[in-house]
Parts: structure tokens; sequence; C-alpha cells
């Protein structure tokens, strides 16, 4: 005869169930701090907030009077800080598995006794993980948004700044404009000096190109040997007169190759963003400017006028 499994009993779900609620009531009320602290860490990446849930939870445990937090992260100083003063300080080096992920610094008036430090300690061990991972989104962030060959900001970048800008223009009514430098018969650089020469020359670009500009204005890498630069406050004209300083700077590069010195050219594209202007067609304009500069000759910059 065939076997028909018994159902599961009532009783022992309601059971189940009861375990169930328990365990997401103590999940939302953790009654140890290293659980609580963890399980608050783990809600987020940002490691700002991770700071300032971890200087909460250990002013809980250990009070102080300020705390200081810094990192080298991407090339860029990470600093975290909250309270003022105390003349007393511990100072933790945060290492896991041989990496550092910053130097943090307790202060206080008054001194801190070895049991408080080993309760600071014993934070910082449940802390250190979701920190690392913390650092590490910063960095990967950071890579995502970032040309590998020259280190200046990619076209992701120049996208996000784009619809950041044009947003900012609309609301407030300012000028931003955009101006396309493409370096001219680049191929040919790479067909007669190879790629690396071409490499360096495109490196050698990008510093120029920021060089040239004020650090209010901001330099991307759009495309293979084409360049953005993305200039707030500053209308039609403003926009050309920059391009033409770019243009002239560009042209200063030079690159000894031995037996020959390379120097290059380069056209540039201008748009001024219009009101309710989508990022893209925004582009748009300032490439189309840029295809008469090519077409028109190269070497000299071309304006897409607002008003024609
Ligand atoms: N060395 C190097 N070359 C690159 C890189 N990215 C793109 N290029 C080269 O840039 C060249 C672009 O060629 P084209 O699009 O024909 O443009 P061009 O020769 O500059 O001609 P015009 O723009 O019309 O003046 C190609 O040879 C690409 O291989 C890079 O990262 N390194």
């Amino acid at each position: 005869m065939k076997h028909i499994p018994s159902l599961q009993r009532p009783v022992s779900q309601a059971r189940i169930l009861a375990a169930l609620r328990q365990a997401r009531e103590d999940w939302h009320n953790p009654s140890d701090v290293l659980t609580r602290l963890a399980r608050r860490l783990s809600t987020t990446l940002s490691l700002e907030t991770q700071l300032g849930i971890l200087a909460e939870e250990l002013a809980d445990i250990v009070p102080f009077d300020s705390l200081h937090y810094r990192h080298r992260i991407a090339r860029e100083d990470f600093v975290f800080a909250t309270g003022l003063g105390g003349q007393h300080r511990c100072e933790y080096r945060l290492n896991l598995e041989g990496v550092s992920y910053g130097v943090l610094t307790l202060y206080r008036r008054k001194k801190f006794a070895d049991e408080e430090l080993e309760g600071v300690e014993t934070i910082l061990g449940t802390a250190i993980c979701p920190l690392r991972n913390a650092c590490q989104y910063i960095t990967i962030e950071k890579a995502s948004l970032t040309d590998a060959l020259t280190g200046i900001p990619n076209k992701r970048a120049l996208d996000e700044a784009l619809l950041r800008s044009s947003q900012l223009s609309d609301r407030h009514s300012d000028e931003y404009s955009l101006v396309l430098c493409d370096l001219d018969h680049f191929k040919s650089v790479n067909d007669n000096h190879g790629h690396v020469v071409g490499d360096h020359l495109l490196q050698m670009a990008a510093e120029c190109l920021e060089r040239s500009v004020r650090t209010s204005d901001s330099v991307y890498r759009f495309g293979g040997e084409e360049f953005a630069v993305l200039l707030p406050h500053t209308g039609e004209q403003g926009a050309k007169d920059v391009a033409e300083r770019i243009r002239e700077a560009i042209t200063g590069i030079v690159v000894d190759c031995g037996d020959a010195k390379l120097s290059v050219t380069t056209s540039c594209g201008v748009a001024m963003h219009l009101k309710g202007e989508a990022p893209g067609q925004w582009l748009a304009r300032a490439d189309d400017a840029l295809y008469q500069a090519k077409r028109q000759g190269r070497n000299c910059t071309r304006v897409f006028a607002a008003i024609r």
C-alpha cells in the first residue's frame, strides 16, 4: 500500500512561527551592543554614515569628547570628525589582513582607563569589516568614474555631471557651457609613432586641459581622443574663449620622439545649455559644433549658437 506522508501538525507550525517572531524581535532589538553595532553597520556602505553609527555606539560604552578618523582612499583624503577637544587621546590604526583602513583617534579631557581601552578595542574589532567594505566601495565607485589611462573623470562621470548641471541651470537660470575637444589626426600619431607614444600624448593632453581651466570647471575623457570640459556660470562667449585657450595650450605640447618632435592640434565644439534641454540634446549640439570644426579644416573652434 502506498505510504501517504502525514501533514505537519498545526501546533508545530505555530511554534515555528512564534520562534520566527522572536527572532525578528531580537533582530530589531538586539540585547547586546556588538550585535546591534554589527547590524546597524551592515545597513549602509556609506563610510560617513558608518562612522556616525560607530561614534554613537562607542559613546555609550566609553564617553569621549571628540572622535577623529582619517584615511587616504583612491588618492583623496577622507576625514571624519565629531565633537571638540580633549588633551588625552587613544589612537588606533585600523588594519585588516595587512591592509590599512585608516586611523581612528578618540580625545578626552579625562585619561582613558585600561578597561575602557579594552572596550574600545572590542567595538573596533566588530566595526573593522564593515569599515573595510565601505572603504572598498569608495575605491570601486571612484574607479568606475575614472578613466584608467589619464586618471581624469570618464564618460560615465560626464553623463552624471551633465544631468546635474542641466538641472542646476534650469533651476537657477544659470549659464552652463560644454566644450568638446577632439585631437586632430590622432590616428596618424598611433600609426607613425606607436600606441605607447599615443597614450603618452593623451595623458599630456589631459594634464594640459586641467591646467588650462579653473578648478571650478571639470575635464572628462569622453572617448578615445576626445575630451569634454564642463564650465559652470559660463555663457557662449566665455566658453568660446576657454576653448581657444585650450586649443593654444594643446598646440604647445611637444613629445620628444628622439628623431622627431611631435605636436598635435585640436578641434573644439561649444554649446551652452538651453532652458529645459535634456543632457543628451546638449551633448549632441556640442558634438554638432565639433563636427563643424572638423569639417571646416580642424584646429579651430565652432559654437552651436543658442540664438542664430
Ligand atoms: N594610443 C591610443 N590611441 C587611441 C586610444 N583611444 C583611441 N585611440 C585612437 O584614436 C584614433 C582616432 O581616430 P579617428 O577617429 O579616425 O580620428 P582622427 O585620426 O583624430 O581624425 P579626426 O578626428 O578626424 O581629426 C584611432 O586610431 C584610435 O585607435 C587610446 O586610449 N590610446
